[in-house]
């Protein structure tokens, strides 16, 4: 699939300060993008410029190909944004307010009411269509935020932390509407909160400081997570040098006086080998378990390192 968003040292000062510096991003694909940043990072402000409401002080976005900042009507038709407070009208209603945005989006008029009632039907708020904005749960007046960004069905919705401040309940809806969403569209959707982008997004990319200090696969992000160590119990422990003769353990360290530490590279085949040596040596061990870094570990790491 073709490259729909591709941002090019993309920088941008407030006063003497910059937010973002050097941001280049690339998306072709279908699916959630997490957009990972701690508050403060430069989220809101690159997507900001990516949906052409704020001119960024250097480099460009392109959007299918269009340089927004010099043709921003065209661009805009292939983005859908969310702000992180959804520019809803609450003295509107439901419909009302989703005609306005249609034309807003230069669906042409002939198009409208269609593209209303699908819009409406994709985020489950039809039954809504005359109540007042204004009197909408959290949870809806959301998913009209997010009929809004989808109504002239662009390639690329942009969508600055959807989830914040929803109830566990609207937290699950709005999810299953994103991950639906993103079957015909691209999602770059924002957050501060690990989890959410690890149960939503198949791609993560982590801005920090305004820069980006990590972009790749979810996967990717979870096995940053090496070496991984083993905890082992034995019985009777051998001295740590023992532990050095098998293959793969790169570090010890003794925890108790019955527990190690045992770090290894390559695969969990290790814990195979060490089974051999304790039935070899009858170290008798009692427990394994695997001791992966916790992904709030990495995401720590990772942002440490970037304010180095
Ligand atoms: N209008 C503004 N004027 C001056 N500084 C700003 C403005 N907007 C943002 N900033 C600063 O730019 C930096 C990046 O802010 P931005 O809102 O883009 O981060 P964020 O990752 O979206 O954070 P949050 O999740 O808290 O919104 C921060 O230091 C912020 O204080």
């Amino acid at each position: 699939m073709s490259t729909i968003l591709r941002t090019e040292n993309l920088s941008h000062r407030y006063g003497s300060s910059w937010a973002i510096r050097d941001i280049n991003l690339e998306i072709g694909q279908h699916g959630v993008i997490g957009l990972l940043g701690s508050n403060g990072a430069g989220k809101s402000t690159t997507m900001n410029i990516i949906c052409g409401v704020l001119n960024q002080t250097q480099g460009n976005v392109y959007i299918d190909g269009t340089n927004i900042r010099k043709e921003p009507e065209k661009a805009k038709m292939s983005i859908g944004f969310l702000p992180q407070n959804p520019p809803v009208y609450t003295d509107l209603t439901v419909d009302e307010y989703l005609h306005y945005a249609a034309e807003l989006r230069m669906v042409p008029d002939r198009q409208i009411k269609k593209a209303v009632e699908e819009a409406k039907e994709k985020c489950g708020i039809a039954h809504f269509s005359s109540r007042l904005v204004g009197n909408l749960s959290g949870g809806y007046r959301q998913r009209v935020g997010i009929a809004q960004a989808i109504i002239h069905k662009p390639r690329l919705v942009v969508m600055d932390e959807p989830t914040n401040g929803l109830d566990p309940n609207q937290l699950i809806e709005a999810r299953k509407l994103i991950r639906d969403i993103a079957t015909d569209h691209t999602v770059l959707l924002s957050s501060h909160i690990l989890s959410e982008i690890h149960l939503l997004c198949k791609e993560v990319i982590m801005i920090e400081g305004g820069r980006i200090i990590f972009s790749d696969s979810m996967d990717a992000f979870n096995n940053y997570a090496q070496p991984n160590s083993l905890l082992v119990k034995m019985e009777n422990p051998p001295p740590l040098q023992a532990l050095h003769q098998i293959s793969g353990v790169t570090k010890t360290e003794q925890v108790s006086e019955k527990q190690v530490r045992i770090f290894f590279t390559g695969d969990q085949s290790i814990s195979e080998r060490l089974i051999a040596a304790s039935v070899q040596h009858e170290w008798r061990i009692r427990e394994i378990s695997l001791d992966k870094s916790l992904l709030d570990d990495i995401f720590k790491q990772l942002s440490s390192q970037s304010l180095q």
